[in-house]
């Protein structure tokens, strides 16, 4: 048996389903998510990409080749110098000033999510760190795309998270996710029944913080 990266969201279908199209993702996209829900949504996106680029640091330290090595450092580049600035200039539009982001409380759920994928990669390899960081890599390239076949998705000046979308359907994302994919299809295909087993229950777990994330946004929850 050899395994790919669609085995992984066949395994955890529902929960995979529950995240993609989630009540947030759904608002969103129709234009009629609330804009402090959004504005929440965007603080603590900040501070998880903080987060994240952590991440990648670590995925740097566990590399055991030179090209595993150079895909960890690009992806904190990309997180540093690329999704950061973009992210402080999208919270600038929306009336967030970087003091009010250096200063934000952290909430719950970005806490669980952020510290549950820097604790599997401490405990675990590269590939347990990479399973943990798929939901949102390959996550928000697939929610654009459902967004786009879906017939309720306004896009365009009439929806205020229209930039969102076009973030995450652009190529330059689409690209990055198509890589990520090809990365954990080339290590899944040598991996025995029970460590795919194991990999698939970091997967659902970093799948359902995602879940979560969402809610959190929409609760406005600390
Ligand atoms: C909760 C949450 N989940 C996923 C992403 C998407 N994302 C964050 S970093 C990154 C890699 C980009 O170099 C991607 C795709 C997000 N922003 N917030």
């Amino acid at each position: 048996m050899s395994y790919r990266f669609d085995d992984l969201t066949a395994a955890c279908h529902d929960d995979w389903r529950a995240y993609i199209e989630h009540d947030f993702v759904r608002q969103l996209g129709s234009a009629t998510l609330s804009e402090d829900a959004f504005r929440h949504y965007l603080k603590q996106d900040y501070l998880f990409l903080i987060h994240f680029a952590r991440a990648y640091a670590l995925a740097a330290y566990k590399s055991p080749s030179l090209s595993d090595l150079r895909h960890a450092f690009e992806g904190m580049r990309a997180i540093v110098d690329v999704e950061l600035d973009l992210h402080v200039g999208f919270c600038r539009q929306w009336g967030i000033s970087e003091e009010e982001l250096a200063q934000l409380p952290e909430a719950k759920a970005t806490l669980a999510y952020t510290r549950y994928v820097l604790d599997t990669g401490n405990r675990g390899d590269l590939l347990d760190l990479h399973v943990a960081l798929a939901p949102c890599m390959v996550g928000y390239g697939e929610i654009a795309n459902w967004l786009n076949a879906h017939p309720a998705t306004r896009r365009g000046g009439d929806n205020p998270f229209d930039a969102w979308i076009a973030m995450y359907e652009g190529e330059a994302f689409q690209a990055a996710m198509r890589a990520e994919i090809d990365w954990l299809d080339a290590r899944l295909a040598d991996a025995s029944p029970a460590r795919f087993a194991e990999l698939t229950r970091i997967f659902r777990d970093a799948t359902r913080l995602e879940i979560d994330f969402w809610q959190m946004g929409l609760d406005l929850a600390d």
